[in-house]
């Protein structure tokens, strides 16, 4: 087994942001030390936006905004070491993520895209990388994801309580850590996104602070409905899906079957719609005494009150009363999925994802022994 201190780094669905975080980890413990949330310039966004939504794209394009995310998370690396007072020697392997463009997990030719050039993160880091966690598990059938139930098992399972642990991000997912069972996990559909991308249309801002906006709203149940109605809420699970989905162009589609709502009646509608298609999961799955909720959408209080609402009986909190940062839930997990794949033991769960046999994920870029001795500061773009 390889133990050492890790970098662990996450640029999610949002678009929020890119979270690096470092952890000491060994077989038995993941214990955060340092933590650094790097912005995702706005044209870098726009161009993930872009071709996360099916627009045209060239070759060109991919490949340079490829190199530029790899250069993106190398500087972020490199701030974070500095902060820490830590040299790429100090780093057994960093594991990251990269930016996920295009998510199809089911099809003739299934297949997910995630953009960083792990090959740059080495280089300007001196630090060996592990990235494309997804793929291999896709290889053997598997969805590629949600891959983090896994983390959430090790760090977060429970000997005899029913336990889930949700993450509300873009995209929401759920892992079901039931004791006996194997666990399970999915994405239940929209997290964050579509809220986001609503007030982002209609003021502007990135995010409904504290649901500041969708509190002054009234749920319209015909929208609420008809959203449900939508075939993947009711898909059995392995099951996972993305922006190609659940996008802008999505919602406007519903709501010209619906017109005339007024704007903020539609942003409750949305809360709502990510409260009720998770809580819908949760009782179809038994139920559960426990629900650990991560992610930025932890912090949204209209979604938090309605979750528990919808599931009396259930206690539900934030992993960080559970010794787990909600914010750093998902880069800790490929800090853990890097160690996983460094010392050579399998990362995926094929009751999760619905791959033939757990495999060893991802893709090693060893660092050059001498970049390992300098101080390296990335490069700045
Ligand atoms: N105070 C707040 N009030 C309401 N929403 C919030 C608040 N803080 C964060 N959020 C929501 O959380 C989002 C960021 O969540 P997070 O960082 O978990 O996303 P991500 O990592 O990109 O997602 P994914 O899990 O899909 O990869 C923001 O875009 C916003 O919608
Ligand atoms: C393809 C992809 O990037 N999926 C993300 C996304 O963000 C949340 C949800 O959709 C989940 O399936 C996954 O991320 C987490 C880290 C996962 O694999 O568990």
């Amino acid at each position: 087994m390889r133990s050492g201190r890790y970098v662990g780094v996450m640029s999610g669905t949002s678009l929020d942001g890119i979270d690096v975080v470092l952890a000491a980890i060994d077989e038995n413990m993941v214990a955060q030390q340092g933590r650094y949330s790097h912005p995702l310039p706005l044209d870098v966004k726009r161009d993930v936006l872009a071709m996360c939504q099916g627009q045209q794209t060239t070759l060109a394009q991919v490949g340079e905004l490829d190199r530029r995310l790899g250069s993106l998370y190398a500087e972020a690396i490199c701030r974070l070491l500095k902060q820490c007072g830590l040299m790429p020697r100090d780093i057994a392997a960093i594991g990251c993520h990269g930016q996920t463009v295009w998510h199809q997990p089911e099809g003739a030719q299934p297949f997910t895209l995630q953009l960083g050039d792990n090959n740059r993160v080495a280089a300007l880091t001196g630090i060996t990388t592990v990235g494309d966690f997804r793929r291999r598990d896709m290889a053997y059938g598997g969805q590629g994801a949600p891959l983090v139930p896994a983390f959430h098992h090790a760090l977060l399972a429970h000997p005899t309580e029913r336990r889930m642990v949700l993450n509300i991000g873009g995209i929401a997912n759920l892992s079901l850590l039931l004791p006996g069972v194997p666990v399970r996990g999915f994405d239940t559909g929209p997290g964050n996104m579509l809220l986001d991308a609503w007030v982002w249309r209609n003021k502007g801002e990135p995010y409904d602070k504290d649901a500041g906006w969708a509190k002054q709203g009234n749920v319209s149940q015909p929208l609420l409905q008809q959203m449900l109605a939508e075939s993947y809420f009711a898909r059995p699970a392995p099951k996972s899906t993305g922006r190609e989905l659940f996008n802008l162009g999505w919602l406007e589609q519903q709501l010209r079957r619906l017109p005339g709502l007024r704007a903020e009646d539609v942003q409750a509608t949305l809360a709502e719609l990510t409260a009720v298609s998770i809580a819908d999961q949760v009782l179809l799955a038994g139920g559960c005494e426990r629900l650990l909720v991560c992610g930025g959408g932890a912090r949204n209080p209209l979604i938090m009150a309605r979750l528990s609402a919808l599931l009396p009986g259930t206690e539900v909190c934030v992993t960080d009363n559970y010794g787990v940062s909600g914010d750093d839930m998902e880069a800790l997990a490929f800090a853990w999925l890097a160690y996983r794949t460094i010392s050579g033991l399998p990362g995926n769960l094929p009751s999760v994802t619905g791959a033939s046999r757990e495999t060893i994920l991802g893709a090693i870029y060893p660092a050059n022994p001498d970049d390992r001795e300098k101080v390296t500061m990335g490069e700045t773009e």
